[in-house]
């Protein structure tokens, strides 16, 4: 029997001594194409509204269930910071600590994940993509939490230091970015044993995670859903599902030794099939509608042809492509008029960012913004006055009324050669690897090569992106000039029908 075999062994005893149950329909398995990776499968065929696994809400480790609770507490940790240190004072405790068992199939860290590389790794393999400057920018301030917060916070609890190492922090990092859910108020955040060994796919998901709670005030039943990760994206998919319906515990499961259980305690997670799976598949769960590169960031993997892909152009890169064809004063005056038109539309948003979606589209404002850039100075001083700017031939738009929808009527010759010079000069942010070296790469790229597999997925799928978008500013010349605009009121009624 294999290492990994033997701890999922001891994980499953574990799961039975803390009441953690799971129908004999799935099974956790390893794949040995994926560096033995676990993975959960269907050993028969399962239907849609299967309830195929609960977890008791006690045995998610928690700050509010860790023993160092009262520790963390009184030292006013809160959110990753103070369930890092719950990870890593269970894990210091060893075979004393209640999650020994669920260590067992829990990594010690998850190398995939950018946070963890060195800084060498993340200059030569993110160079250019969205994560290059953030993940720099992340593993500083995770270093700065640690001084500033743990350390003191080891010290004040006469904690062994060499147990909450900086070392230590950053694993339990990676862990709690891509293994923690939400649970509710009450327990807050916190890793869920066996409902973290799911894998995740895009839009596709078998399963859906399910929180019975005894913790509503409320006396009807009520359902919401809630994360499942602990970021600052709360707007962001649900993994997670809130149920305060107690009548979901009776629900028939497969279960043979669950229905006790299950009915003196409503303090459960549940995970409800939501469709059906055949048997000899793995089943899937979703961590989110995400792009490349927020999965990478995240969780330490990528999807081919996701389509929820971006790639950003920087305001900072749009103002030095200005100020290589125009004087400084003229950037700053255009980047001024462009942001008082905005901040009257938008007055609570800022910009620092234009994104460009997975089928190559400009945000309708970085279009305004080279739009304003490129008009020439009698047409902007015109503009400046009366807001209504003029496309050709006399005919006038007003900028604040043009809107995602009918955007690319900002797309005069002119703003198109922009759109280009700017896609150019993002793709230089790539270094001098080709997008077909990239390809070339990749072909030669095993799946077990984490690191620079999924960095080479994510550098072609935003260049595939910029690709896209060279291809709809070209397309847009032809659309411009066919619309041979008449007078301003008619144009601005056009634009109102569509
Ligand atoms: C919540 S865990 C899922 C269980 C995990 N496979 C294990 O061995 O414990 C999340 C991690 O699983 C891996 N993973 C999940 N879905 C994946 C996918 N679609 N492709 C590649 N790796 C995936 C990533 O390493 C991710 O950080």
């Amino acid at each position: 029997m294999t290492t990994t075999n033997r701890r999922i062994r001891a994980f499953k005893r574990w799961m039975t001594h803390n009441s953690i149950q799971h129908s004999d329909t799935i099974n956790i398995l390893t794949d040995p194409q994926q560096d033995n990776q676990i993975l959960i499968k269907a050993m028969h065929n399962i239907n849609q509204g299967d309830i195929i696994a609960t977890i008791p809400k006690q045995s998610c480790l928690t700050v509010k269930s860790s023993s160092a609770c009262h520790l963390i507490e009184g030292f006013c940790l809160e959110g990753y910071i103070a369930l890092a240190v719950a990870v890593m004072y269970e894990k210091s405790l060893g075979p004393l600590s209640p999650w020994f068992g669920y260590f067992q199939v829990m990594p010690d860290r998850n190398d995939d994940v950018p946070l963890l590389w060195s800084v060498d790794e993340i200059d030569e393999l993110l160079l250019g993509t969205e994560l290059h400057k953030t993940v720099k920018e992340d593993k500083a301030l995770v270093y700065e939490d640690w001084k500033t917060c743990i350390m003191p916070f080891v010290e004040s609890a006469q904690l062994d230091p060499s147990d909450f190492g900086l070392d230590q922090y950053f694993a339990a990092k990676s862990l709690i970015s891509s293994r923690s859910f939400q649970i509710d108020d009450y327990y807050g955040f916190g890793m869920v044993p066996l409902a973290d060994l799911f894998n995740h796919k895009t839009d596709a998901e078998d399963v859906h995670f399910t929180s019975v709670s005894s913790h509503s005030d409320s006396e009807t039943d009520s359902s919401e859903n809630i994360e499942n990760r602990i970021d600052d994206h709360p707007d962001e998919d649900s993994l997670c599902q809130i149920q305060n319906d107690p009548t979901v515990t009776s629900q028939e499961g497969d279960f043979s030794a669950a229905d006790d259980t299950l009915s003196s305690n409503t303090e459960i997670l549940e995970m409800i099939m939501v469709r059906d799976v055949k048997a000899g598949t793995e089943v899937f769960n979703t961590y989110g509608s995400m792009g490349n590169a927020a999965l990478l960031h995240r969780y330490g993997f990528t999807e081919p042809d996701n389509p929820y892909n971006i790639v950003n152009i920087d305001l900072e890169l749009v103002l030095q492509w200005s100020s290589s064809l125009y004087s400084s004063r003229h950037t700053r005056s255009r980047l001024s008029s462009w942001k008082s038109l905005h901040l009257s539309e938008l007055p609570d948003q800022q910009i620092d960012y234009f994104e460009i979606s997975s089928d190559g589209e400009p945000e309708v404002e970085l279009l305004k913004l080279i739009f304003i850039i490129l008009l020439p100075e009698k047409a902007y001083n015109e503009f400046d006055r009366s807001k209504v700017a003029l496309i050709s031939n006399k005919k006038g738009i007003v900028l604040s009324e043009i809107t995602e929808t009918n955007k690319k009527v900002l797309l005069t010759e002119s703003v198109r050669g922009g759109l280009l010079s700017l896609a150019d000069i993002r793709e230089k942010c790539y270094g001098s690897r080709s997008m077909e070296d990239d390809v070339e790469a990749l072909k030669d790229c095993p799946v077990t090569e984490t690191k620079l597999y999924h960095s080479l997925v994510l550098r072609i799928s935003e260049r595939r992106i910029l690709e896209k978008l060279r291809a709809y500013a070209s397309v847009g010349s032809a659309r411009v000039r066919s619309l041979g605009v008449c007078n301003g009121s008619t144009l601005r009624k056009k634009l109102q029908k569509r």
